[in-house]
């Protein structure tokens, strides 16, 4: 059983993964919520209490019939594939990006839940993200409330085609929602809601948080140290295991994001090495022993399309091949095709 699922890896291979039952889709009916700070985003918006996810399946317990989509050119459907495209409202894409490499990176320290910006290299990684997804559409974004992955997503975005401009949603207070709020509806339709989740955040390395990787090796032995840093449930002193981290994550996804896929919604999250180790395992159905081997680089896309209640990996966009990407799905093919006709 192949165990190293390293981010190249993962685009050579090709296994697909059942998640849900896909008769759930027939009945799952896109709910409509009202932002408070004015937007309104269709499709299983984030609301805790509209899905109730056990095990690995989701039961619907409170849906709402109506339906308020966000006007997108690209993909509003011509009065002749309508019927067809409501057919393939299941499909969506979710792009995860590690972030780039942050200054603590460039310094070998151990980081955890310090919030420190990227490096200089770590910006034109995540440019260099950017335009290997700038062709695949996304709807809504996700990162933790760390700035290095707030700085990769906004910065990926800045080389999207599609140009419309993420905007970061703030519910924190009342206040923060009134005013934040937006007064145009074309400029609404222009944006990418962000939403930020400290869930999402890396695992909380403990007293190692600020030490070097190198000397703490030297200093612990290197076969401990690395028990702390790939091990499922070794936690490092006084900080989070992955299995920890996967409680708070996995359970995220499950609650906010898989509904949003659901309902066709593609997705980006920009997040940290092991808070998308532990969401990888759980999409990937790896086990305690094989996630000791996953490691992701900085500042790679990778790429998993949701279609008929199946997560099917298609690794970075860049690995094996762009055309490979595309070939997949006729859908992001339709896409960037609009894409190339409307940037003409
Ligand atoms: O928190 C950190 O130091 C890194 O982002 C991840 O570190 P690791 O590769 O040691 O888990």
């Amino acid at each position: 059983m192949a165990s190293v699922v390293s981010h190249q890896a993962i685009g050579t291979l090709q296994s697909h993964r059942y998640l849900h039952d896909s008769r759930l889709h027939q009945e799952l009916r896109s709910t409509s919520v009202k932002l408070t700070n004015g937007f309104i985003f269709s499709n299983g918006f984030s609301r805790r209490g509209c899905y109730c996810s056990s095990s690995r399946n989701f039961t619907v317990i409170q849906s709402s019939a109506s339906q308020t989509s966000v006007f997108d050119p690209v993909k509003a459907p011509s009065k002749s594939n309508a019927s067809e495209s409501r057919k393939k409202s299941n499909e969506a894409a979710l792009i995860l990006i590690r972030h780039g490499e942050s200054l603590w990176n460039e310094k070998n320290l151990f980081t955890g839940c310090v919030d420190v910006p990227l490096s200089k290299k770590g910006v034109e990684e995540a440019i260099e993200a950017g335009k290997r997804i700038s062709s695949i559409p996304v709807d809504t974004i996700y990162t933790s409330a760390l700035i290095r992955a707030q700085m990769t997503a906004m910065l990926a975005m800045t080389q999207h085609r599609r140009r419309k401009v993420p905007v970061v949603i703030h519910n924190e207070s009342e206040q923060a929602r009134a005013w934040s709020q937006i007064f145009s509806e074309d400029t609404k339709k222009q944006s990418i809601p962000v939403i930020e989740a400290w869930q999402l955040n890396e695992r909380m390395y403990g007293e190692l948080q600020g030490l070097n990787k190198q000397e703490t090796s030297d200093r612990y032995g290197k076969e401990q140290v690395h028990e702390w840093r790939r091990s499922y449930d070794i936690p490092p002193p006084n900080g989070e295991s992955l299995e920890m981290c996967a409680q708070r994550a996995v359970a995220y996804f499950r609650d906010q994001i898989e509904p949003q896929l659901l309902s066709g919604k593609n997705v980006m999250i920009a997040a940290h090495g092991n808070s998308l180790r532990s969401i990888i395992m759980y999409l990937d159905k790896l086990t305690s022993q094989e996630v000791i081997s996953l490691e992701l680089s900085t500042g790679i896309p990778m790429l998993y399309i949701f279609k008929e209640g199946k997560f099917i990996r298609r690794g970075s966009p860049v690995a094996p091949s762009e055309a490979g990407v595309y070939a997949y799905t006729r859908r992001l093919a339709q896409y960037r095709q609009k894409l190339d006709e409307m940037l003409e």
